[in-house]
């Protein structure tokens, strides 16, 4: 009997972490529109080969692949159908992730990363030659993908952490780097009391939908204005969803410190909250991949209780609280007494 070698088990754990193939396989179904064109009662692959314009061999080698991934299903008829997972890679299900899995340049950003972690520019920087969040602006279909996401990751993110939230907001709430209106439509569902301001770059607020005036007439403006260098004050809680994370910790105090400014100059009870990542302080914490995605993607970092605190310290805030929802925390901080 050959020994087996106690390694057997790690090598094919760790061969599994370096497959890319099973995100490249979403992209492309994401992509092309597979997903998209895959009706209800099915279809057989060389129709759907002629429906797309796609080279019918690939196409069929794609969808077997996809089969293993769950996300279709073929049937001894060699029919083609979507499993519940597929239809999350349609465009036209609440909740789809298509527009997530078609952003190639994501994936695309990571080839430089070793040359990032040796303490080069973000490898995103590196990859495309230009910030995340300026190669963004130049580029409209991107930044209206970006922000679809955005507001889908809103959505699911923040709903666990609402009731926390809405125990710590003021009627005027600033929601700094609101993105297309995610956060901001959640609280005004929440709490009918509460007003907000939604501040973001000028073509973002661009993308915001009409409709969030129109559904909370006189509660919901948006306005433009870099956050790099103005907070505007009047408001009782500065929110900052997915914000500091963004950023290196020079940046991320800069930014707060206007945030502490502004609640100063409001009133004394104005205070400033972070829905962001806790990560544990020691030990393996998932989270720990997300810290890795912000140093790829835009220089910016994950934070455990200890860092938020310091960072809050260096902007003359204090932290009063941390409420956990789901994978995010709501962290809560007030100008120092
Ligand atoms: C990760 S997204 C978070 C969006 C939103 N808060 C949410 O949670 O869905 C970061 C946001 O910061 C905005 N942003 C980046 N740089 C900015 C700046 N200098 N001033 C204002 N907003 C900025 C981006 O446009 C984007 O909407």
């Amino acid at each position: 009997m050959p020994v087996p070698d106690p390694l057997d088990h790690e090598r094919r754990r760790l061969a599994g972490l370096f497959d890319i193939a099973p995100s490249r396989v979403l992209y492309a179904l994401c992509t092309l529109r597979v997903a998209d064109r895959v009706p209800r009662d099915g279809i057989r692959a060389g129709d759907l080969a002629e429906v797309l314009g796609l080279h019918r061999d690939r196409l069929t080698r794609l969808i077997r692949a996809a089969e293993t991934l769950d996300v279709l299903h073929v049937d001894a008829g060699d029919t083609v159908r979507l499993t519940p997972a597929g239809t999350l890679l349609r465009s036209d299900t609440p909740g789809s992730l298509r527009a997530e899995f078609s952003d190639n340049s994501l994936f695309t950003a990571w080839g430089p990363f070793a040359e990032t972690v040796s303490g080069g520019r973000p490898s995103y920087e590196l990859a495309h030659g230009t910030a995340i969040f300026d190669s963004l602006g130049d580029d409209r279909e991107a930044l209206r993908t970006f922000h679809e996401h955005m507001r889908m990751r809103a959505h699911q993110l923040y709903r666990p952490l609402l009731p926390a939230l809405l125990r710590h907001c003021g009627p005027r709430v600033l929601d700094l780097g609101g993105g297309t209106g995610g956060l901001s439509e959640l609280l005004m569902a929440g709490d009918d009391r509460i007003q907000v301001t939604l501040t973001d770059l000028p073509d973002v607020v661009g993308l915001v939908p009409k409709e969030l005036s129109r559904r909370h007439p006189g509660r919901f403006r948006a306005e433009p204005g870099d956050m790099r260098t103005s907070v505007p004050e009047g408001h009782d809680t500065y929110v900052l969803g997915s914000i500091l994370h963004d950023w290196p910790d020079d940046v991320a105090a800069g930014i707060l410190t206007g945030c502490a400014e502004a609640a100063r100059r409001t009133s004394a009870d104005a205070t400033v909250v972070l829905l962001e990542r806790v990560l544990d302080d020691a030990g393996p914490d998932p989270r720990r991949m997300d810290d890795m995605w912000m140093m790829a993607m835009t220089g910016g970092r994950e934070r455990t209780r200890a860092e938020w605190t310091g960072l809050a310290a260096v902007a003359g805030l204090d932290l009063r609280t941390v409420e956990h929802g789901g994978e995010l925390s709501a962290v809560v901080l007030a100008p120092k007494g």
